[in-house]
């Protein structure tokens, strides 16, 4: 539905997003992840229409619409401010579009009413924005950009005034919304969390470049580098060596301790450098000697428990200095670990992963 084909945008010397392709397939959930300043905005503008490339061709539905102006494109737009008229009720704001587009006056009423229903506020019409809370107001802006049903919604950080909890429940109905209606969404988002929760597949950029493009799984459990590790979700990384190699091979660790750890094949050659990945739900604490078969362990102190509502958060340093965080479920019967007690850190072998 949307094509990018080797699309650039410099400012200056300044280059915003280096060489970029990408497609987007009709009625798919996108996300542009990544910190602030890597282009998530500057990519999001050129596809709607408010920037222009520097370089490269931007397709919509099969035609090249690089430089067709925003109004022509077609697409709706939701912003982190909601953007609502101040001066005009609810139903006002969400009819305007449709007016604009001269469309019967009933047939507005019908529309507003329904998407008014869709964003469960069919109570407030009569409103001005103004009376309304940070999660109402943005629900308006969203019904006023799919009352005239565009195709292709594009979202630049449209809960990032909400806390924590509103931003929860509307990622939610935003997702609804989406499934109920088909709509292609491209959503920019710098919360990994969010972008985990919401879409079928997450394009997490990096410094004006792409780092992975993929499924919100394939991000978490292969990250195709340390960057996409670090960024989603938490993790250890444990620098190493491969000593024996093979499908599951042996890293000697800087501790001096060894793991076996599933290697990918460009990295079955013995003296390949790189890095452990664990993820702290993966990983145990036992105080006991015993290791189950095709487990891993280092040894360690545990320095600080987090109690974080539902889980636990147990940090240990392993013998070498390394911090690493070991998450479990919480429970009544919660193991508590004196700092002076040796423990066992252990991870199932498929566990872990290794990055070059
Ligand atoms: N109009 C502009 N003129 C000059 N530089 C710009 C302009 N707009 C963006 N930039 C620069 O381009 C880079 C990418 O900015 P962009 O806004 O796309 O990042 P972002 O990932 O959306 O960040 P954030 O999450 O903070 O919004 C940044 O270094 C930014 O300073």
């Amino acid at each position: 539905m949307v094509g990018l084909r080797n699309v650039t945008k410099r400012y200056g010397d300044l280059v915003a997003l280096h060489e970029t392709s990408l497609e987007v397939r009709q009625g798919e959930f996108l996300t542009l992840l990544g910190p602030s300043g890597s282009g998530k905005t500057t990519l999001l503008n050129m596809i709607a229409g408010m920037a222009t490339p520097s370089g490269g061709e931007i397709i919509l539905n099969g035609r090249d619409v690089t430089s067709l102006p925003a109004e022509e494109r077609g697409m709706g737009m939701v912003f982190q401010t909601y953007a609502l008229m101040p001066h005009m009720t609810v139903f006002e704001n969400i009819a305007f579009p449709l007016q604009i587009r001269k469309v019967a006056r009933d047939e507005i009423r019908r529309r507003v009413t329904e998407v008014l229903e869709l964003v469960r506020l069919p109570h407030v019409a009569n409103r001005k924005p103004q009376e309304l809370s940070g999660g109402q107001q943005q629900r308006i802006s969203i019904a006023r950009c799919i009352v005239y049903r565009p195709s292709l919604i594009l979202m630049d950080e449209p809960l990032g005034a909400l806390d924590k909890k509103l931003r929860e429940q509307m990622q939610l109905e935003i997702k609804h919304i989406h499934t109920q209606l088909g709509i292609t969404m491209l959503y920019v988002t710098h919360d990994q969390e969010e972008a985990l929760n919401m879409s079928d597949r997450i394009m997490l950029m990096n410094a004006g470049r792409v780092e992975q493009l993929g499924p919100p799984a394939e991000l978490y459990f292969e990250p195709a580098s340390e960057f996409v590790a670090d960024f989603i979700g938490q993790s250890t990384l444990l620098p190493g060596e491969v000593t024996h190699p093979g499908a599951i091979g042996t890293v000697r660790l800087a501790s001096g301790e060894s793991c076996r750890v599933p290697l990918p094949p460009t990295c079955r050659v013995a003296g390949t450098k790189g890095k452990v990945l664990l993820r702290p739900e993966s990983l145990r604490i036992v105080d006991h000697d015993t290791v189950e078969p095709d487990h891993n362990v280092l040894h360690g102190f545990v320095t600080d428990t987090l109690i974080t509502g539902g889980t636990v958060k147990h940090f240990v340093t392993l013998d070498g200095g390394t911090e690493i965080a070991v998450q479990e479920l919480t429970n009544q019967s919660m193991t508590r670990f004196p700092p002076t007690q040796p423990v066992n850190v252990v991870w199932h072998v498929d566990a872990a992963r290794f990055l070059a």
